[in-house]
């Protein structure tokens, strides 16, 4: 469920009369999603997703996100692009919470990735990181590498519950990437989060699908562009049984290729960005599991998926594991 904060009639109408959006003609939750509370808004100015932040979000951080957002539309991408209120304001506070209203995106993420997602799915992902270009302002990766020490620490006390041996393997793990990770790759703005829940498809004339909108920058940030594919070949080219798809690797990469191709550093630096994508969502996913009271409002997910990632990337012999 991803609705934590209820928002009533009056407090909505209120909300809405600070905007330009025409009548009100529809307004429901939204069960998707983990972070935030998320409402599909109607009017007769048309849709939109109206979002209240909740907890794990830092309010300071929102004006962030929302200029990235704004810069992405305003360069054509796909993406929600942030609505102004009358006084010029996208960043509003609605029922206690930080709230934003941003542009409605058709479309509909795909519950089982296929080789023919990885294509437009790369395709759109070079895009993004074109688009990003010109937005100076610079948000460090808090769950990059600098972060995945601390937060090993933090999951120390508990880790060992999920699977005996876990904190000496990742520990192992965590110096190896460490002492591999690439200094000098190309860098700028990328979403990190690149799941297939937050990539929107609709089938082309063709019927083949095609890329429809990117959602969720809420862990956008500076980093290394290439991060951005290797977060994205472990959410992608993994089957259910857990075992890698070199074809979908490879048609994820020829889409991004065609449209920003990658320089020889990048393509050798994949197996530990691959890694170090899977150190990060492992990491995450084991906090939460180890620290999520029940009865939160959060959904855990399994971290031993990402053990299961991070051991392929680690017995990699090289790119050419990646189809390439
Ligand atoms: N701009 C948008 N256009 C259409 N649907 C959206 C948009 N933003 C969010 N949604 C809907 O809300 C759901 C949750 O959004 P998401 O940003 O992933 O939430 P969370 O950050 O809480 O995980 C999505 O799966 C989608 O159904
Ligand atoms: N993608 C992360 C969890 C973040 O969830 P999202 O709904 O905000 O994309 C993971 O799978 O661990």
């Amino acid at each position: 469920m991803a609705v934590y904060t209820e928002v009533s009639d009056e407090a909505l109408r209120a909300f809405l009369s600070g905007y330009d959006l025409g009548e009100l003609t529809a307004f429901r939750g939204i069960a998707e999603g983990v972070e935030n509370s998320n409402y599909a808004l109607k009017t007769t100015g048309g849709d939109f997703i109206l979002t209240l932040y909740e907890r794990r979000v830092d309010p300071a951080e929102l004006p962030w996100f929302l200029g990235l957002m704004r810069h992405l539309a305003a360069r054509g991408l796909a993406c929600p692009e942030p609505v102004a209120g009358r006084d010029g304001e996208a960043l509003r506070e609605l029922a206690g919470r930080p709230a934003a209203i941003c542009t409605f995106l058709p479309g509909v993420w795909p519950r089982r990735p296929s080789v023919a997602h990885c294509g437009p799915l790369g395709a759109a992902l070079a895009a993004l990181h074109a688009a990003g270009e010109g937005f100076a302002a610079e948000r460090p990766n808090a769950l990059g590498p600098a972060g995945w020490a601390p937060l090993l620490e933090r999951c120390r006390p508990n880790g060992d519950t999920v699977q005996p041996g876990l904190i000496a393997e990742l520990e192992g793990h965590l110096g190896a990437i460490l002492r591999d990770w690439p200094r000098d790759l190309p860098r700028g703005q990328i979403h990190a989060d690149l799941f297939p829940d937050n990539v929107f498809f609709l089938e082309g004339v063709d019927r083949k699908p095609r890329v429809s909108g990117l959602i969720d920058f809420y862990f956008a940030c500076t980093d290394i562009l290439a991060l951005d594919i290797a977060i994205c070949l472990n959410a992608w080219c993994f089957e259910q049984d857990l075992s890698f798809n070199v074809t979908k690797a490879r048609a994820l990469l020829a889409g991004y290729n065609a449209a920003r191709p990658l320089s020889p550093a990048e393509m050798e630096a994949l197996p530990v960005l691959c890694r170090g994508a899977a150190m990060r969502f492992l990491l995450t996913r084991l906090y939460d599991w180890t620290n999520t009271p029940p009865g939160a409002l959060v959904t855990r997910k399994d971290p031993l998926e990402y053990l299961r990632r991070l051991r392929f990337h680690a017995g990699a012999t090289g790119v050419s594991a990646y189809g390439v």
